[in-house]
Order: structure tokens, then sequence, then C-alpha cells
């Protein structure tokens, strides 16, 4: 089947964020901080949780679950903590805040961790991470969600997609793994489905833990109030090929997010998703030698690992490659599907602000 994309000047995609969260009263400041976020993660080809996310906040702030008003408390802090209520503000404004305070407790004491509950989606985890990274410190960030991984043996789902993102500066830039601790995250479904495809392989299961691929379906039934089936942790059906262990990790990040927190679990969150709680950590690793041996000796592995023995055919590819070479790949022009274009100029008729002006169109 055909599928059509556009592309999109990056500048004008950016004006385009900005543009709509001004249309719902957030100050020019935060509408230009949201938009950053949002098309660092196109630019990297995290195209779940680009310019695709602006519906589902477009919901939230309708809904009045994301209030634009609204400011952060620090409700607590040590030199090396922080404990953040957001009051329902956008996720984002509250870990750009909660990142910056604890990248600057880190640097005076080596380390830091922030916690915040009462929040909203925050988009791609790795961008906090990457804060860290940048300042030459390790950051680590994560945050529960809805209901949709279901566990080993369980027919519903309990835990959230929970990503996890670790960035460990280098000699280049940083290394950075960033990813949903489930399967997939249920945004590539939402992309897969736009782009007219099936789901590969075993990422989700109906309510008879029969393994489901039709994209529409699997969201029609995790958009419901009492859900049956769901996206599979990491590992996918079987213990065989170890679920039990992506299971586990994803039980951490629930530990280290809503519980520490004591904000509300990935199972009660449900589709209001607004009590969301986040996980910060920056560690400076200077406490345990120079910067620069510790930076060198990661780079030489990443090296030693892209030039192991492989199949002619084959290429070894590093978590964080995939996004290096897209953002170097993307910086003028990024690649949005018509549907998200679509969605996202609705939005902007509906606000009353100028739509977003595509560049030209691949159709494959
Ligand atoms: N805010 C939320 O509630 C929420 C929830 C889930 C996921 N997310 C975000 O969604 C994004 C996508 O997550 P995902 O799990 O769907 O992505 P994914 O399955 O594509 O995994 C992404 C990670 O795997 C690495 N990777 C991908 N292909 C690789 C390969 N062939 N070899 C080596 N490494 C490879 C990438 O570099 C990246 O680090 C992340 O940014 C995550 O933070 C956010
Ligand atoms: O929190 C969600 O609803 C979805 C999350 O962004 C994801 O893509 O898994």
């Amino acid at each position: 089947m055909e599928v059509t994309s556009v592309r999109i000047k990056v500048s004008k995609e950016k004006q385009f964020i900005e543009r709509i969260y001004n249309g719902y009263g957030f100050s020019r400041k935060d509408s230009a901080l949201i938009a950053d976020t949002l098309v660092d993660a196109d630019l990297r080809g995290i195209t779940s949780h680009g310019v695709q996310r602006l519906a589902m906040y477009d919901r939230k702030i309708r809904s009045k679950y994301i209030i634009p008003y609204n400011k952060w408390t620090v409700l607590n802090q040590t030199k090396t903590s922080v404990l953040v209520d957001a009051n329902h503000t956008m996720g984002q404004l509250v870990s750009v805040f909660v990142m910056d305070h604890i990248i600057n407790k880190a640097q005076r004491h080596g380390l830091a961790i922030g916690i915040v509950r009462n929040s909203n989606h925050f988009g791609a985890a790795g961008y906090y991470a990457r804060m860290a990274a940048k300042k030459g410190l390790i950051g680590i960030t994560s945050t529960n969600t809805n209901p949709l991984l279901v566990p080993p043996h369980a027919r519903q789902p309990f835990l959230g997609s929970n990503p996890l993102a670790f960035a460990f500066p280098t000699r280049t830039g940083s290394f950075v793994f960033d990813a949903a601790t489930s399967t997939v995250s249920l945004g590539k479904i939402e992309v897969l489905l736009k782009n007219n495809r099936q789901v590969p392989g075993e990422w989700a299961i109906d309510g008879n833990r029969e393994q489901q691929n039709d994209p529409q379906t699997i969201l029609d039934e995790l958009s419901r109030a009492h859900r049956l089936g769901g996206i599979l942790p990491l590992g996918g059906l079987d213990e065989a090929n170890s679920n039990y262990k992506g299971f586990g990790i994803s039980l951490i990040v629930e530990c280290l997010t809503s519980i520490l927190a004591q904000g509300s679990i990935s199972a009660d969150l449900g589709n209001k998703n607004h009590d969301i709680s986040h996980f910060f950590l920056a560690l400076d690793p200077t406490l345990f030698g120079s910067l620069d041996d510790i930076e060198g000796s990661l780079s030489d592995m990443l090296e030693r690992m892209r030039h192991l023995d492989h199949l002619p055919d084959d290429e070894i590819t590093i978590p964080g490659d995939k996004e290096i070479q897209n953002y170097d790949k993307n910086q003028t022009n990024g690649v949005v599907d018509e549907k998200t274009l679509n969605e996202v100029n609705e939005i902007a008729d509906r606000l009353g602000v100028s739509e977003l002006v595509t560049s030209n169109t691949i159709r494959e």
C-alpha cells in the first residue's frame, strides 16, 4: 500500500510547534522549549515521540489534564536530591527544570537525583539524559506511563512502557541508550498504523495471550477502560526468550518512578495519564578518575565493538548510532507522514494559528 510522507524544514516545524503552544497559552520561552524536545526527537528519527505526540498532548490539554499556567512546586531538597510536584504542567517543562537542577547539584556534590510526581508525559527520555552527558556527567532518566505492558501469564496490562534512558559522555559526544522496557513503545505502533504497516514480530498480544499484529486492534484495546491484551515485556511471549527479564526491568522503572515519588502506579493511570512520575539521575564520573580517561575508555570499547568480526553483508550497530546518523542527515529537512501532518494541522486550524507548510512529498 502506498505511503505518503512529507519533507518539513526543521526551522518551520519548530516555529509551528511554538505557535501551537503559544495558542494554548504557554509562554514564548516554554513553547520554544517544548518545540525543541519534540523536534529533537524527529531529528533523531524517534518519530513516535516527535510532532506525532502533539495529538496526544492536545487531548490532554483540552481535558485539563495538562494545565498550561500551572507551575511545579519543590517539595523537598537536599544537597543531592530534589522532590518535585509537577502540579500537572507539561512533562517536558518540569523535566528540563529538574534535570538542570540536579546537573548543578551533581557538579558540586558528585551525584544528584530528582524525583517528580503529578506530572504529564515527558516525551523521549533520552533528551534529559543527554543534558547531563553534554556537561560531562552520566545521565539516567525514566518515567512511568499508561498501563500498556502485560506481565508474563497475565491477560491485562499493568505496567507502563516505562522507558529508560542512559547517556554517558564519550570523546566525540555521548553513548545513549533510550528505549521502552516493553518490546516497543505505544508510539511506534501508532506510527506503523499511520504508515499502513502491520506490527512485526512478537510485540503485542490479545486478551487470550495470542500474538496480535494489527496496530488498530492493539491501539483500540489499549484505549479502553478495561483493557485486555497489550504490549509484551522485552523478551516477548515466552519464558524461553527471557520475558521475565523485560518484566523485571520494567518493574525496576516503576520502583524508581511511581513508588519512589509516591505517585500513581502505571496500572492506575488509565487514560487520564496525568499523575505520571519521573526519575532523573546525574553522576559525575570524575568521582572515580579523570574525565579524559573514562570518556576515552568508553570510546575505545565502542570502537572495538564496531570492528568485531561480522558477516560480509552485516554491520554492527551500537545503541545510539541510528539516532546520531539520523540527526546528521535530518539537519535541514525532517520527514513527517501525511496522516500526522493532517492531524497537527487540524489542531492549528482549531487554535487559529497558521498550518505547518511542507517542502516536498515523498511517495513510497
Ligand atoms: N514518555 C513516555 O512515556 C515514553 C514511553 C515509552 C517510550 N518512550 C520513548 O520512545 C522512544 C522510542 O522507544 P522504543 O523502545 O520504541 O524504541 P526502539 O525499540 O527503537 O529502541 C530504541 C533504542 O534502541 C537502539 N537501537 C535501535 N535499533 C538498534 C539496532 N539495530 N542496534 C543497536 N541498537 C539499536 C536505539 O539506538 C535506541 O537507543 C524513546 O525515546 C523512549 O524514551 C517514551
Ligand atoms: O504513555 C503513553 O501513553 C505512551 C508512550 O509514549 C509510548 O509511546 O509508549
